[in-house]
């Protein structure tokens, strides 16, 4: 058996000889986390996202503040909204008891997503291994390369694009909105001054927005949590698409898919008619996401605990 190194390649048997537990281990643990919170599912599937988009999946997302790194745990996508971190502490801390500085913490983000989405009652696919951990963070690239929720169509489409992912990427992985919370902070603006000029985003149904503005008023409650999906906001399934079809996205960021671009719209509306095809595309775009700008080889380390670099 030969292992390929250091040719930019993951493969799913990576651990197969050197921790053939792995796979286990992280399943195991994601089914107690998200039983004690069940909205621990969504919290590790947007960890992923918001590691790969910066620098690649690297794992930089979880390093904290020391010496010369400072963490994107402070970016304004991070900040006061990323979960999940103490469950991939919980994991790495399981694997290093079974096989000593082997699997890596990109790699245990990239299965925690897999099994987050099959727990919440998502598709399932396999999860290409090998990814090494980065030896520093990217607080920039983490302020500008993750989209913002009042980006328009374009800036958004032109961050996928950046990381070589195409339009049929970017409205199958927004369906992960159709689990999981989002602050009132984070689409006040819809609410009250959509344009600069004091008016709401008429584009979103109107007694949805009523019902918005009791728990997000236009001053305080900035902590307020609201589903991204209300029909369903623990189960993975294709009703997020349904209910922008029906100008109810919570975000601006999932409004513009129906209304800003032709082919987004489309492509909605087939997921909206259409779980399985959906499911499909899904799984096909999270693993081009796992593969953007991957360490190995030698590239990187396999640190010991995912908040700091190997010394
Ligand atoms: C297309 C551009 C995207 C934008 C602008 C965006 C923006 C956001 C925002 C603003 C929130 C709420 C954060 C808060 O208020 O604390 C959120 C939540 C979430 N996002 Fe996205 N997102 C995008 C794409 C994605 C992608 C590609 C994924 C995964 C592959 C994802 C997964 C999630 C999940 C699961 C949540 C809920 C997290 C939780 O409840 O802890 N998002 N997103
Ligand atoms: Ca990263």
């Amino acid at each position: 058996h030969k292992t390929i190194e250091g040719n930019g390649y993951l493969y799913p048997q990576f651990y197969d000889r050197t921790c053939p537990k792995a796979q286990e281990i992280v399943k195991s643990i994601i089914a107690k986390a998200v039983s004690r919170d069940s909205r621990m599912a969504a919290s590790l599937l947007r960890l992923h996202f918001h590691d790969c988009f910066v620098k690649g999946c690297d794992a930089s997302i979880l390093l904290d503040n020391a010496g010369s790194i400072i963490s994107e745990k402070g970016s304004n996508p991070n900040r006061n909204s990323v979960r999940g971190i103490e469950v991939i502490d919980e994991i790495k801390s399981a694997l290093e008891q079974a096989c000593p500085q082997t699997v890596s913490c990109a790699d245990v983000m990239a299965l925690a997503a897999r099994d987050s989405t099959v727990i919440a009652g998502g598709p399932s696919w396999v999860v290409l291994l090998g990814r090494r951990d980065a030896r520093g963070a990217s607080l920039s690239g983490s302020n500008q390369n993750i989209p913002a929720p009042n980006n328009t169509f374009q800036t958004i489409f032109t961050k996928f694009k950046l990381k070589g992912l195409n339009i049929v990427d970017l409205v199958a992985l927004s369906g992960s909105h159709t689990i999981g919370f989002s602050r009132c902070t984070s689409f006040r603006q819809r609410l009250y001054n959509q344009t600069g000029n004091a008016k709401p985003d008429f584009t979103l149904d109107q007694s949805y927005a009523a019902q918005l503005r009791t728990r997000c008023p236009r001053s305080g409650g900035d902590q307020n949590l609201f589903s991204l999906d209300p029909v369903s906001p623990f189960k993975f399934d294709n009703s997020y698409f349904r209910n922008l079809l029906a100008s109810k996205g919570l975000l601006n960021s999932d409004e513009v898919l129906v209304t800003k671009n032709q082919e987004s719209l489309q492509l909605v509306t087939q997921y909206a008619q259409n779980n399985q095809l959906f499911f499909e595309q899904f799984a096909k775009s999270m693993v081009k996401m796992g593969n953007i700008t991957p360490l190995t080889g030698s590239m990187g380390e396999i640190r010991k605990n995912c908040r700091k670099i190997n010394s």
